[in-house]
């Protein structure tokens, strides 16, 4: 157990859009088999559609049940938007805010993002909020300011939720930032938090997302203030995603 962060790590698989009934089923068991308490946290984020069968398939299990995305409102008129109270009622405990795709596809943007923090927090919910700089901000070397930017804009008052670093060049491209990237930017959203948050913003997680997978994790969940990660291609694959979990037990 590194010293730096004593507390338990969390593992978050992201499915995505992907996940008809028979492959949840498929991989849930995989999980189920193999998942206990004594390990990290492990939270599976399936598609909405499939968050009743694997509410049941998980309640006897340590694994945690996540959502992709809710509406800031608890109903209404929202065509095709689901609110957070819809998610509590399905066992859902955490739910992913602010993912890249979410901000690209649907223009979200950082008050969107906060006020859907706001009402997932209030709902019981734990919000996973994604922040993350494009290969061009980087390269410029404005990848500081961006996220300093989505922290103070994505980030509410009293914040209770964890915060997720997903560098956009490192989603889905097999091209995860390096140890050294990311212990840097740790070290600057550390201080970003603490800055807007105070003494409460020492106990915020953080973690990494971006072309994690089983040969990459040991490094990754080992640096600190890495609290865990948020996984995504690998999570749907049983053996990747255990791999990436016995990484973190050992971290
Ligand atoms: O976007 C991600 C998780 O939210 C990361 O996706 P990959 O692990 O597929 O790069």
């Amino acid at each position: 157990m590194k010293e730096a962060d004593m507390s338990r790590q969390i593992i978050v698989g992201n499915w995505k859009m992907n996940g008809i009934t028979r492959d949840s089923r498929e991989l849930v068991q995989a999980l189920l088999d193999k998942v206990d308490a004594n390990g990290p946290e492990v939270v599976v984020c399936p598609p909405f559609t499939q968050l009743a069968l694997l509410n049941q398939a998980l309640a006897p299990s340590p694994i945690g049940l996540g959502a992709q995305d809710c509406h800031k409102n608890v109903s209404g008129a929202h065509t095709g938007d689901i609110a957070p109270p819809m998610l509590t009622e399905l066992g859902v405990s955490h739910v992913i805010l602010g993912h890249s795709e979410r901000r690209q596809e649907h223009g979200e943007l950082d008050e969107t993002v906060r006020e859907k923090a706001v009402a997932a927090s209030k709902a019981g919910l734990t919000p996973i909020v994604c922040i993350g700089e494009t290969e061009d901000q980087r390269e410029s070397g404005d990848h500081f300011d961006t996220l300093g930017w989505q922290i103070k804009g994505s980030l509410p008052d009293g914040f209770n939720g964890i915060v997720a670093y997903e560098p956009i060049w490192a989603i889905g491209t097999g091209r995860a930032a390096t140890t050294d990237e990311i212990a840097e930017t740790m070290t600057f959203l550390r201080q970003e938090l603490v800055r807007q948050f105070g003494e409460a913003g020492k106990n915020i997680k953080i973690l990494y997302g971006g072309s994690v997978n089983d040969k990459n994790a040991a490094s990754i969940l080992s640096l600190a203030d890495v609290a865990g990660a948020l996984v995504g291609g690998a999570s749907l694959k049983a053996d990747a995603f255990l791999s990436i979990i016995a990484a973190a037990s050992a971290a």
